[in-house]
């Protein structure tokens, strides 16, 4: 489903933000992207999702290639940024259709398929409801709603949870695993250790733009050690001091 050999990004500014990365992520299965702050993360998601362009190295994502055929990624891929998109004033559902017609669905397919999506996600019943009068996972959820609404193959989630309480982030993650079951495979950043715990089958640990560390949380927690240990020996920095405020 993605692959990358080598991905690297060097700004104009002469800051090596990615320095080589080597990605493999199957089909179906929850990946998570960790690291410090300032350890290449966004920057290669933002490669992979085509908003920037690579320096170096060669990429295939979901089918097609990165650096050759980036318009075809973009109708297979969904990108939910950490800040979400949702209008604060407009009925969130009616914005959805809307952004369903951009992909070229004619509005009552569009609106069929906003309501699959939001069904998905419970959301069903406040189509109606502006953004800012929705709960913060509600918001979310509308936010991965708008990265589901073309039916993308692969959804990268940016920071999925900052900000939820507990309890609207593991209503957050019970749906990224019914996103799995339904055969989406997702690719997400988190400065939460326990969510790529409990939420990831795999891990990749980036550090100075460089893959550091990469494994099943089990084995990242071989030897008995935690997941904050883990990261420690690996980084020499813990994550959850880089928890933003
Ligand atoms: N547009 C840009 N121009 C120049 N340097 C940049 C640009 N964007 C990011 N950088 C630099 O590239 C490096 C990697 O940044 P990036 O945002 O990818 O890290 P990150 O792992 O996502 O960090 P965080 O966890 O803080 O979001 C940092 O040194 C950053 O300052």
């Amino acid at each position: 489903m993605l692959t990358t050999k080598g991905l690297g990004k060097t700004f104009k500014s002469g800051v090596e933000a990615v320095r080589g990365v080597d990605l493999h992520v199957d089909e179906g299965e929850i990946v998570g992207f960790l690291g410090p702050n300032g350890a290449g993360k966004t920057t290669t998601m933002r490669m992979l999702t085509t908003l920037l362009t690579p320096t170096s190295g060669s990429a295939t994502v979901a089918g097609h290639d990165l650096l050759t055929d980036p318009r075809a990624i973009r109708r297979r891929v969904g990108y939910v940024s950490q800040h979400g998109g949702l209008s604060p004033a407009s009925p969130a559902g009616e914005e959805l259709e809307l952004h369903a017609m951009l992909y070229g669905l004619p509005r009552p397919a569009a609106r069929a398929r906003v309501a699959e999506v939001l069904a998905r996600l419970e959301l069903t019943g406040l189509e109606s409801t502006p953004g800012a009068a929705l709960s913060g996972g509600q918001q979310r959820r509308f936010d991965i709603a708008f990265g589901l609404v073309h039916d993308p193959v692969l959804l990268f989630l940016d920071e999925p949870t900052t900000g939820l309480d507990p309890q609207s982030r593991a209503n957050l993650w019970s749906h990224v695993r019914a996103l799995r079951e339904g055969g989406t495979t997702v690719f997400l950043t988190t400065h939460y250790l326990d969510e790529a715990d409990a939420l990831c089958d795999r891990i990749v640990i980036i550090d100075h733009g460089v893959v550091a560390a990469e494994g099943t949380p089990s084995q990242l927690k071989s030897g008995g050690r935690t997941l904050d240990q883990a990261f420690l020996d690996i980084t020499g920095r813990s994550l959850r001091e880089e928890v933003p405020a």
